[in-house]
């Protein structure tokens, strides 16, 4: 830590890339007082209807984001947080960040993004896919069954399948769809490490990504520490060098990246040389901020999606879990990652499709919002009333099926099911799907012992009673309403040298409120039933389709591909031949990409109903 600053004014920058926006805040190194921050909204928020560059259309399942919307939270919300927190730049030790993972692009070997360079600004691939891009789904079974088929050791690590989130699936299908792109991408780089890039001329890579999205395993995958050439050829022969775009000297969390580069110090306003730490992931540094370190305590940070991320000193493979990374959240223990890869996102797909004209009329009139509405109408009903089990599949499902092509379900819909019904269904739904994460762990030996919230969702007290009472436990709530900028702030200090490593650092910055919400004997016996019904319906839906259960799911996202690939290329041929008709007749917006994707076939044949 610089000497000429005194320890009470010294602050660390710490800038949370989010789904839709960025977060910058100012943290006191002495205790963690959170000094002022600020919000950048992300010009082009999530990219999956039409390209910006020239509004074709997408198809389903894509998220793109674009790079630019990232440098712009370093030059907004910096300096912006910076005035909030009426501190000088000169009192900055350092900046850290944390990004969505596997939030992933194609890069130069000088780091600049491809969908940058002009001749590809109007191909889909070359943009970043953001965490939530869903359509690499059928490269990830086929990586899954070759693993499987091979024997591959590594598998287990992650539960026995790999998501279709992660970077080897949609590397895979940037290889299958656009090839040229392909070869163009020297590097295949997480935006967590394209950011820290950004921030300091520094190329580096992190180790929780690489563990967690990159099937980085050293102990299990000798050499490079990543799958070998010769599996990655069996997928497809022109993927067997692959790793020559992901392999690069990996960087301990807490450590230092580089110094600020010229350039982002003029962006931020920031002095030029402070130590940039490692990059990292929203989910994996806000177990910092909630002094959720120990082994046994799992974080769940809870908002669009859930990542429950959890320290353990066994090694266990867990059905279904993310993965288990040696290092991957602090050094000397081993990290796990499960997750629920919508939550938010489906209580907001409530709010947008069954709010009816009055629900919003009075929550104008009452100044409050359609959540909270909705929320204070549904907690007045006793547990069960509803009639309805829900499962939280709308995103797909992260852990423990890992498959992207599950959707959602709601069952005991009558005439009299009422909006409040079904929004309380859905809040249940999430609390269930995380205690069929938290059983997984401990039926795998990993026990579980705290159960701590962050994130945006806390906000919502009955929704974390319900936690509380569906997973039979108490419920800690992080001390903080930004635990991912505030866990990156306490990496920068660590990288600083302001504490010596990331367990102090914690201890001293970070902030937990224990036993918020208690569970009520009576409504937890009665959410087992309610559990034992939704169980029965996962099972049906999501694992047992060769056993009996149906994968009408799969064939109906198989036929929703179909019916909008051909819809696609009708508007094709009618866009074409209007251009015939009257040459000078300009193509439409509505024009559909080449990236229209095959249906598969493979699930529509052959798989029980
Ligand atoms: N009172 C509420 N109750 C339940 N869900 C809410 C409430 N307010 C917002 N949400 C949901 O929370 C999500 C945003 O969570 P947040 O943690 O702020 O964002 P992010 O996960 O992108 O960082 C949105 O999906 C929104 O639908
Ligand atoms: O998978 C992740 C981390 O491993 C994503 O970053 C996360 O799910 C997205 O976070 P958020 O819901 O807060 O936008």
């Amino acid at each position: 830590m610089p000497e000429h600053i005194p320890v009470d004014e010294a602050v660390a920058i710490g800038i949370d890339f989010g789904t839709l926006s960025g977060r910058a805040v100012v943290v006191r190194v002495r205790d963690g007082e959170e000094l002022g921050d600020a919000v950048h909204e992300y010009r082009h928020g999530v990219v999956d209807r039409s390209l910006p560059a020239d509004g074709r259309l997408l198809p389903p399942d894509w998220a793109l984001q674009v790079p630019q919307d990232w440098r712009d939270v370093l030059r907004k919300a910096v300096p912006a947080a910076l005035a909030a927190a009426g501190v000088s730049a000169d009192q900055v030790i350092a900046l850290g960040t944390d990004f969505t993972a596997c939030t992933v692009l194609p890069a130069t070997a000088a780091g600049a993004p491809l969908c940058e360079l002009p001749q590809y600004a109007d191909r889909p691939h070359a943009y970043p896919k953001l965490w939530k891009h869903h359509a690499a789904q059928d490269q990830a079974d086929r990586i899954n069954a070759l693993a499987e088929q091979r024997g591959e050791a590594w598998l287990a690590r992650y539960g026995g399948r790999i998501s279709s989130e992660w970077q080897y699936a949609k590397a895979l299908q940037l290889l299958e769809e656009d090839p040229e792109l392909y070869a163009a991408a020297e590097r295949w780089i997480e935006a967590a490490d394209w950011i820290v890039w950004e921030l300091t001329g520094v190329e580096s890579r992190n180790q929780c990504t690489a563990g967690y999205k990159g099937i980085h395993q050293p102990d299990l995958l000798p050499g490079s520490g990543y799958p070998g050439r010769d599996f990655l050829a069996a997928l497809n022969p022109g993927f067997a060098d692959f790793t020559e775009k992901i392999d690069f000297p990996l960087s301990p969390l807490g450590g230092k990246a580089g110094g600020l580069s010229p350039r982002a110090a003029a962006w931020t306003g920031l002095i030029e040389g402070i130590p940039v730490s490692v990059g990292n992931v929203d989910a994996h540094v806000t177990n910092a901020a909630a002094r959720a370190l120990e082994p046994g305590h799992l974080l769940a940070i809870m908002g669009t999606s859930t990542c429950h991320i959890m320290n353990s000193d066994r090694l266990a493979d867990v059905p279904g879990m993310c993965g288990a990374v040696r290092d991957g959240v602090v050094p000397g223990l081993w990290g796990y990652e499960a997750g629920q890869s919508g939550v938010g996102d489906i209580f907001a797909w409530a709010v947008r499709t069954a709010l009816p004209e009055g629900y919003a009329r009075e929550a104008h009139e009452r100044g409050i919002g359609a959540h909270e509405l909705l929320t204070e109408k549904a907690q007045a009903q006793p547990v069960g009333a509803h009639g309805l089990i829900a499962l939280d599949w709308h995103s797909g499902n992260r852990s423990t099926l890992v498959d992207h092509h599950l959707s959602g379900l709601i069952v005991g819909l009558t005439l009299d099911t009422s909006p409040e019904d079904v929004y309380r269904a859905l809040l249940e739904a999430t609390a269930f799907g995380t205690r069929v994460i938290v059983d997984a762990f401990e039926r795998s030996g990993v026990p579980v012992t705290d159960f701590t919230v962050a994130g945006g969702l806390p906000k919502n007290a009955f929704l974390m009673q319900i936690y509380a009472d569906v997973l039979r436990r108490p419920v800690n709530v992080i001390g903080s309403e930004q635990g991912g900028a505030l866990g990156s702030a306490i990496h920068a200090a660590v990288a600083a040298g302001a504490y010596p490593d990331i367990h102090s650092a914690s201890a001293a910055m970070g902030r937990i409120r224990r036993d918020v919400y208690l569970p009520d004997p009576e409504r937890a016996r009665d959410y087992d039933l309610l559990y034992a019904e939704y169980r029965e319906l996962h099972d049906h839906f999501g694992r047992d389709r060769l056993a009996g259960g149906s994968n009408v799911m799969h064939r109906l996202r198989a036929l929703r591909a179909q019916a909008r690939t051909a819809q696609a290329a009708d508007a094709r041929t009618a866009n074409a031949r209007a251009a015939n008709a009257d040459p000078s007749t300009p193509a439409t917006s509505a024009t559909p990409a080449t990236t229209d994707l095959p249906a598969s076939r493979a699930d529509l044949d052959g798989v029980p109903a």
